[in-house]
């Protein structure tokens, strides 16, 4: 497994040989001993899988507050998306910096987001799957989020955005004085 750093302290870029013969293809997506110094002892607790519908859809931008923080890495498992992290700790070199990064089906890439980032993404094709591994229970009470379109943040989304949920058009905009995180 390749792993990449990318500009955003802490956030990943997965990359797995694949093994391909006549029949297809073999690639390992996880290993605790080859992600040791990224996981930093965390240990892989659920894995969620979602499925959108419609291009162009939005989910974010979310995250867990200490002491549920976590890592996922994020892999998509069919179609195509931009996922976007944004970095919201406090005191962090690159706070409040926002980067996206293409995933697709097919591509043997996955992306590691570590605590105090926020995670969302866009569908860039119909009928996307995405698979996430979290080193964190998911825990309700814990629950952050920032507004896809915080002008605080200000994502530049490469589809108009649409089909958010109930609940991700509801979170506020960061207030003037938001420094950021604790973990
Ligand atoms: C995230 C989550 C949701 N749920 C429930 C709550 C709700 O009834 C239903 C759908 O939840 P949501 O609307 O929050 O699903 P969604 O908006 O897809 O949430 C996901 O968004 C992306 C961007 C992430 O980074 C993920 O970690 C996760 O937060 O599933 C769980 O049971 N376990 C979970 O871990």
């Amino acid at each position: 497994m390749n792993t990449l750093l990318t500009d955003l302290p802490g956030v990943l870029l997965l990359e797995t040989d694949r093994r391909s013969d006549e029949r297809g293809g073999f690639a390992r997506w996880f290993c605790e001993s080859d992600l040791a110094a990224a996981l930093q002892g965390a240990t892989i607790r659920q894995i969620n899988h979602s499925h959108t519908v419609q291009r162009g859809s939005v989910r974010g931008m979310h995250f867990q507050y200490a002491p549920h923080a976590e890592k996922k890495i994020i892999r998509c498992l069919s179609g195509k998306i931009f996922d976007v992290v944004v970095d919201l700790r406090k005191d962090s070199a690159t706070f409040l910096a926002w980067r996206g990064f293409e995933l697709e089906a097919g591509d043997d890439r996955a992306l590691l987001i570590p605590e105090g980032c926020a995670h969302g993404f866009q569908t860039l094709s119909n009928e996307v799957q995405m698979l996430y591994l979290h080193t964190a229970f998911y825990t309700p009470a814990a629950e952050g989020a920032v507004r896809f379109d915080d002008p605080r943040i200000a994502i530049d989304w490469p589809l108009p955005p649409q089909n958010l949920s109930e609940r991700d058009l509801l979170h506020p905009f960061l207030s003037s004085d938001f420094s950021g995180i604790s973990l």
